[in-house]
């Protein structure tokens, strides 16, 4: 399993478009274990998309949604994929981090910002529909201090998702040993 990496559950964490989704696909591939979205666990749980959660059920119960799926993990080693607000409430990151190794993937605003302004990008967040992008500048920065408690930082801006992928092996590497 992955060079002899010892592993336990890995959770990708970060802004929106950060790459927790793409990269989260290569990482489980190298690593041999199953990948487990959390965004699309909650809308396959509830036959809703995120957008239609939000829209008809509000954020609140969104955030229900979502503390209950980190912590109905059916699987023992994984790579789990994060929502971007999964760190909003703190026990979910204390949680993350009782049961593996939580990785920040950090990227610069802009870089963020030019991702999500693709018409296929933004239509799937909820957030990016009814907020400014000075709303969204002001979240980044409100978020960013409890991303930055995670085990492992990546910085991302000048790397494709492969690249991300292969550093975070490097970096497990170094923090396992
Ligand atoms: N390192 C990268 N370089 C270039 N583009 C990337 C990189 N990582 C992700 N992307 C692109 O950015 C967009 C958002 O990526 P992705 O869905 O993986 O983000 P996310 O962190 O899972 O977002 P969310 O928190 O909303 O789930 C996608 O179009 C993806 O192809
Ligand atoms: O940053 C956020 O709060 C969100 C990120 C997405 O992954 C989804 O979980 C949802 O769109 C909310
Ligand atoms: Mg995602």
């Amino acid at each position: 399993m992955g060079g002899g990496l010892k592993l336990n559950t890995i959770y990708l964490v970060g802004f929106m478009g950060c790459g927790k989704t793409s990269v989260g696909k290569y990482l489980s591939k190298q690593l041999e274990v199953p990948p487990y979205d959390v965004d699309s666990a909650i809308e396959k749980q509830r036959g809703q998309t995120i957008k239609e959660i939000f829209h008809y059920e509000g954020e609140e119960a969104f955030r229900n949604y979502e503390s209950l799926a980190i912590r109905q993990l059916p699987l023992e080693h994984a790579v789990v994929m994060t929502g971007g607000g999964a760190v909003v409430r703190e026990e979910n990151l204390t949680y993350m981090k009782s049961k593996g190794t939580v990785i920040y993937l950090k990227t610069s605003f802009p870089v963020l910002w030019n991702r999500l302004m693709k018409e296929e990008e933004r239509k799937k967040r909820p957030l990016l529909l009814t907020n400014t992008k000075e709303d969204i500048f002001q979240l980044y920065n409100e978020r960013s201090k409890h991303y930055e408690k995670s085990d492992i930082t990546i910085l991302t801006d000048d790397l494709t998702a492969q690249e991300v992928c292969e550093q975070i092996l490097i970096e497990l590497q170094r923090f396992n040993s």
